[in-house]
């Protein structure tokens, strides 16, 4: 059995990473010169967020030269004096490892915490210092979140969940849904209002978690890891779409991540954190070229293309899959029908088992073998997502086949042809974005051989 994910995967001749747009033609891109003040969606000055039980003694003692880690006694500093500006109409990145304060500082954005010194101002207002009616109606009007784990209502159906802020607004009940299936068709999912999330993959959920924030038609999306939990090419796929919504609709984005990949990817300014502090703001190119200190340095180390690059961001569909329980037969059809020479083989779960050559295959169906597994080559080992280009050139080079990409389950995601490795390096387009699945070299029996092969079998099927 053929199967393609050609229908939800991205290109990736289309995708060089570290460059995929002009950031100086993006409206939130300036970086230089004062902001004007019209320009600013949001502004955070001198912040703190401290958990526990004595936050003031806490800030105290920093403002005084302690460490954060000294005083795990008296409380958590989260968040320790972060000051910046978001332009409108800008994708903002804050990215750091785990703990580092990103969770909390986005929760300080929207209200969710309030700041224990310093102030959020949103949009002209500073929402420490309102009651909590006027934050509900800023948090209505201004500001919208994306969870990581989509946090879908799972008894309602995808446009009611996408209208959910349009009700809580008060907006009668067909102009909301009308509303919501536009903004749905916008993300990718017309036609699937009446679904229930359950019925979505994962991808989809997000599809609709990030629908529902747009229905909310606030200026500021706040998005926490929001495509964390899915998988690479779907997460790859989500992160362009995105930047086209951006693009747009020119919301003004604060995008929390973990991942350096996707925070060059998404980010017009990336602010990198550590221990609760910022400790530099600037362009993914800025920060690159130009780490502020030791710490960013590391994050970034010898940053070139093959690090920055993981095998999950730059992958292939894979095309040639077949599924071990349809046999020789349907496995020597689908190579036939794509002309290619080795497939990769998968369970019913897309576990991956490795890979099958056509002339092996062939021979089974000659010898009217209903086995597939006993041609199955599992000499090429897969590699993870996350495998920096860098750890995959050797192999690449040995192997005359794509290397599949197989996620921590053990599922087939994606494919890398050597031509795409080379692509990815050079920041071209790899070809079309199909590959041959077999270098040049291999090539597949003939087509009418294969065809013979199989009719002469027919019978016996
Ligand atoms: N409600 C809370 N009470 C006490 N400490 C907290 C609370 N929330 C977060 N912290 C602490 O604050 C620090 C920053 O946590 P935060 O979740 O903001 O980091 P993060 O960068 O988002 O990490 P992750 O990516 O793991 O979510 C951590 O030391 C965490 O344990």
């Amino acid at each position: 059995m053929y199967e393609s994910m050609n229908n939800s995967a991205p290109k990736s001749g289309a995708l060089p990473v570290l460059d995929h747009k002009d950031a100086a033609n993006r409206p939130g891109a300036q970086q230089s010169g004062t902001t004007p003040a019209g320009d600013i969606a949001l502004s955070v000055s001198h912040l703190y967020k401290v958990f526990g039980k004595r936050p003031a003694e806490v800030i105290k003692r920093l403002k005084g030269g302690k460490k954060r880690s000294e005083l795990s006694a008296l409380g958590t500093a989260a968040v320790i004096d972060a000051s910046f500006e978001v332009k409108k109409g800008e994708i903002f990145v804050v990215m750091g490892l785990s703990g580092s304060g990103k969770s909390t500082l986005i929760r300080t954005l929207n209200g969710l915490w309030a700041p224990t010194e310093g102030s959020v101002v949103v949009g002209g207002t500073d929402i420490s210092k309102i009651s909590d009616k006027e934050l509900r109606r800023v948090r209505q009007e201004k500001i919208s979140m994306v969870f990581q784990h989509f946090a879908l209502m799972p008894h309602r159906t995808v446009v009611e969940n996408a209208a959910y802020a349009l009700q809580v607004q008060g907006v009668a009940k067909a102009e909301r849904l009308a509303r919501a299936e536009k903004i749905l068709s916008l993300v990718g999912l017309e036609g699937w209002g009446a679904k229930f999330p359950g019925e979505l993959s994962g991808g989809m959920q997000q599809r609709v978690g990030l629908a529902r924030a747009l229905c909310a038609e606030t200026d500021i999306l706040l998005m926490d890891e929001a495509f964390s939990a899915l998988d690479p090419l779907i997460r790859r796929e989500m992160q362009e779409q995105l930047v086209l919504l951006q693009s747009e609709l020119e919301k003004t984005i604060i995008f929390i991540t973990h991942d350096l990949n996707e925070a060059m990817f998404l980010g017009d300014r990336i602010a990198v954190m550590r221990d609760g502090e910022i400790v530099q703001i600037g362009t993914p190119d800025e920060i690159l070229t130009s780490p502020a200190n030791d710490y960013v340095a590391q994050f970034v180390q010898d940053v070139d293309r093959t690090r920055v690059l993981t095998a999950g961001g730059v992958m292939e569909p894979p095309l040639a899959v077949v599924n071990l329980s349809g046999g020789p037969r349907n496995a020597l059809r689908t190579m036939r029908d794509l002309q290619v020479s080795a497939a990769f083989v998968v369970d019913r779960r897309r576990n991956y088992l490795g890979t099958v050559r056509d002339r092996d295959v062939m021979k089974q169906v000659e010898a009217h073998s209903s086995d597939l597994n006993a041609v199955i080559r599992k000499s090429i080992d897969p590699v993870s997502p996350d495998t920096a280009l860098n750890d995959l050139f050797g192999r690449a080079v040995e192997s005359p086949i794509p290397l599949p990409v197989v996620d921590d389950a053990g599922r087939l995601v994606g494919a890398l042809p050597r031509v795409t490795l080379l692509a990815a390096l050079g920041n071209v387009p790899s070809t079309t974005g199909e590959f041959p699945v077999v270098d040049a070299a291999v090539a597949p029996i003939p087509e009418q051989v294969v065809t013979a092969a199989l009719a002469k079998t027919e019978g016996d099927a």
